[in-house]
């Protein structure tokens, strides 16, 4: 073992591992980064091109939150010098009375800016598409998408630029707890006096050296992209939206895009729910009712689009009961950070949870209030050995 103690280790390089390295080496603190697998890679959560970036949630606190999260990206491209934003406005469609009506309140509270679009004057603005009688439609003309392989690489480089340390192909068996937390991998053994925990579906196996278990369900995702019949229907330089359908005649989940740009002639069109999975075998499952819902979906609302999908790629949720994420502190071991469960909608917040996470792992009070994220609302169901 080296005789070197680190401030902090961090555990997993996703976008929140990558986020909180980011903050600590930015702020003077020596930290070392640990990932399993051989980076980049594409067996988590935080792989692929795109992720979708909104004020549009029917909480507040998400609302109040994003407003830093925007300033926290603009800063992170400004240092990477790299573009990790693209506004392109977000459709948000649902019945009148729905979640949708909950979340047009919340906008307008907010005093977010947004486009009612009323149903006679909806093709004009979006066009290709069908708006399904009794929904209502909203553009949340603030949001639009995140370069997400690029804005995790931008992380990873600067928190090295800022003299982090990243360890990858390292992946950690057992930690042990105390003043001084001792964390081991097949190649060597590390010390912090902290150690936040951001391993996204792995979450439960690391914690289960420290003797929790937290209520998390990691289900896998079929990541659609559906062909133009006309190449180019749905383009980003058409100013074609991101959008989300809140609920449908399909399905009570939300359908969610992005316009065309990732793929020639293809447009990303997810559901947002799967079956569970093992992130380790996920690879054997061929379940496919998510990609028949989307399907029944496309052809009754984007007739220039293929109804069936021409590439299908894989990526994992890590889900709350309640969908809000885990940000806390270990209940016995106050220097160990959990930061779990983002539930399909986390990494928009990735600068944000990297701040929060390093603020809580340095004993700081946080700068938000963390009632939502915290692990004590899960007591009746933790199945803690603590
Ligand atoms: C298809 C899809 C679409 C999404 N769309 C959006 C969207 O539009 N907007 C949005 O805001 N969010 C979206 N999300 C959610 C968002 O991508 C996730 O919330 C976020 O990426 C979670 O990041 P993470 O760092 O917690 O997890 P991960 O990215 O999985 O990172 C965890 C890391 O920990 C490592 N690790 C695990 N165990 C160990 C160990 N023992 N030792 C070392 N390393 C370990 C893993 O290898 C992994 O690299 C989407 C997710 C998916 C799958
Ligand atoms: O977080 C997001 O914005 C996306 C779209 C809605 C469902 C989940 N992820």
């Amino acid at each position: 073992m080296s005789s070197e103690v680190y401030d902090c280790i961090v555990i997993g390089a996703g976008i929140q591992g990558s986020c909180t390295a980011y903050h600590l080496a930015k702020n003077q603190k020596k930290t070392l980064l640990l990932e399993q697998f051989v980076l980049p890679h594409s067996r988590g959560s935080s792989h692929g091109q795109t992720r979708i970036i909104r004020k549009s949630y029917p909480e507040d606190f998400y609302i109040h939150m994003m407003t830093e999260t925007y300033q926290l990206w603009a800063q992170m491209e400004k240092e990477a010098g790299v573009q990790l934003f693209r506004r392109t406005g977000l459709l948000v469609l649902g019945p009148e009375n729905g979640d949708y009506k909950k979340i047009k309140a919340n906008l307008q509270q907010h005093k977010v800016p947004i486009v009612l679009l009323e149903k006679e004057e909806f093709n004009k603005h979006i066009p290709n598409m069908n708006l399904t009688p009794g929904d209502g439609a909203l553009v949340d003309t603030t949001a639009g998408l995140l370069y997400a392989d690029r804005a995790l690489r931008s992380a990873q480089r600067l928190f090295q630029s800022y003299g982090g340390v990243i360890k990858d192909g390292q992946k950690v068996t057992d930690i042990n707890p105390g003043s001084v937390v001792t964390v081991a991998t097949a190649s060597g053994t590390y010390r912090g006096r902290s150690v936040v925990i951001t391993a996204g579906p792995w979450a439960n196996t690391l914690l289960a050296n420290v003797g929790l278990e937290l209520p998390l369900q990691v289900v896998k995702i079929n990541v659609c992209y559906w062909g133009e019949k006309v190449p180019g229907s749905y383009h980003i330089s058409r100013r074609f939206p991101c959008f989300v359908q809140v609920e449908s005649k399909e399905s009570k989940h939300h359908i969610y895009g992005f316009p065309s740009n990732e793929y020639p002639g293809l447009m990303k069109v997810c559901y947002h729910a799967g079956s569970e999975t093992n992130p380790d075998f996920r690879d054997k499952q061929t379940d496919k009712t998510d990609i028949d819902i989307i399907s029944r979906y496309i052809a009754r609302c984007f007739p220039a689009l293929e109804p069936i999908p021409a590439v299908v790629e894989t990526c994992l949720y890590t889900n709350t009961p309640d969908t809000h994420f885990v940000l806390d502190r270990h209940p016995t071991h106050s220097n160990i950070i959990i930061g779990a469960g983002f539930s399909g909608h986390g990494f928009k917040f990735g600068p944000l949870i990297g701040k929060i996470l390093y603020e809580l792992s340095m004993g700081q009070a946080p700068s938000y209030d963390l009632s939502p994220f915290r692990i004590a609302r899960f007591q009746h169901r933790q199945k803690s050995a603590l």
